[in-house]
């Protein structure tokens, strides 16, 4: 049986996108060299060209890998292999992996090239793209925790355009019935925020720069949404949001993340330990590859992409029911 490993995107040099083929996996990227760290065994890779950039001298590369050829019988001892190493940095080892990455998932450069070509000039704008995005995590919210009595939300927001997601979002939860709070340390000078900020203000949200503490959260809301960081996370959290992650952690409140669990490396998970654990994660246009190691209730939302662009970046996306604006994987 096939079983993969990770699916990734990486830029290649375009005369080396011309023998794909011949490409070593030693070459690959750090998923596939941490995979033999722990096998001692290469997997199989198949490449695949999705983009070039504008200079064509670089070539995006579609990469799938997986064990049935070169681990054959070996293929479960890796599995428990990796499970142990899992269980030690106290994760879980998610069997939805291969459902995950059966729809194909978008590494950190392939989803800001899909991001650049979707509002290339003329194309969509960044506002277009952000209503639809937090008017997904909202409808997602409405869809894992329905209100039960009250309907008390926080909506902790970072500086990027995550961030305006959860500010987005924030505001479609006020006009589904919701009792929204913002929670915004860092804001951004662009105006984009600062008129996202003022449409919450206008609806009654507060927006607020300091972090309620964990018990204040686990008390005082029904369900929390970490807008904090998306694909363009790097490194361990700095201040103030190393200790914002500490308190979402510390609370039990439900945790919708928007994309990517805020502390995650988007190609390799939680390395750190310490990223948030949500109870229901976003993905926006795609999956990003660290969703294949979340185990809980997982939406799709970003209802905005044209079929020549999914098929650009290999993206097999889910048909949204109706007029959905998110569909569980
Ligand atoms: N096509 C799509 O899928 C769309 C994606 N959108 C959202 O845009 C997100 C990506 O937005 P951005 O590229 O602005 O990036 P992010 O929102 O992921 O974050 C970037 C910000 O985080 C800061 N940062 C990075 N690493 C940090 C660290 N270790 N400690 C503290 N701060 C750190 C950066 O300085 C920057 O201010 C996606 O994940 C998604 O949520 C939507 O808004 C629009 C449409
Ligand atoms: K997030």
């Amino acid at each position: 049986m096939c079983r993969h490993i990770c699916a990734a995107t990486m830029w290649v040099p375009a005369a080396t996108s011309r023998s794909l083929p011949c490409l070593q996996p030693a070459s690959l990227g750090v998923q596939l060299r941490a995979y033999r760290r722990l096998s001692g065994l290469w997997p199989h890779v198949a490449a695949q060209p999705v983009a070039a950039d504008s200079s064509q001298r670089r070539c995006l590369v579609y990469l799938a890998a997986s064990s049935a050829l070169t681990l054959g019988r070996h293929a479960e001892r890796v599995r428990c292999t990796l499970l142990r190493r899992r269980r030690r940095l106290g994760g879980e080892f998610s069997t939805a992996r291969a459902a995950t990455l059966g729809v194909a998932t978008l590494g950190r450069e392939a989803a800001a090239a899909l991001d650049e070509d979707l509002m290339s000039t003329p194309g969509f704008s960044i506002d277009q793209l952000m209503e639809l995005a937090g008017l997904s995590v909202a409808s997602a919210v409405l869809e894992a925790f329905p209100p039960k009595g009250s309907r008390r939300a926080l909506l902790v927001c970072g500086p990027g355009n995550n961030g305006g997601d959860g500010l987005v979002a924030a505001r479609h939860l006020w006009h589904f019935g919701y009792t929204p709070v913002v929670v915004y340390p860092v804001r951004p000078a662009r105006q984009l925020f600062t008129n996202l900020v003022v449409q919450c203000e206008q609806l009654g949200i507060p927006v607020l720069t300091g972090m309620p503490t964990s018990e204040e959260v686990t008390e005082g809301f029904d369900v929390a949404v970490d807008a904090i960081f998306g694909f363009s996370f790097k490194g361990t959290p700095r201040a103030p949001f190393d200790s914002i992650l500490k308190t979402l952690r510390a609370s039990s409140v439900k945790l919708v993340s928007v994309d990517i669990p805020s502390g995650w490396d988007v190609e390799l998970g939680d390395v750190s330990g310490e990223g948030l654990r949500p109870d229901a994660l976003v993905s926006l246009t795609a999956p990003k590859p660290c969703a294949a190691d979340f185990s809980g209730r997982h939406f799709l939302g970003g209802r905005f992409v044209p079929p020549g662009i999914a098929e650009k970046y290999g993206l097999r996306l889910p048909p949204y029911p109706g007029a959905a604006q998110v569909v569980e994987l």
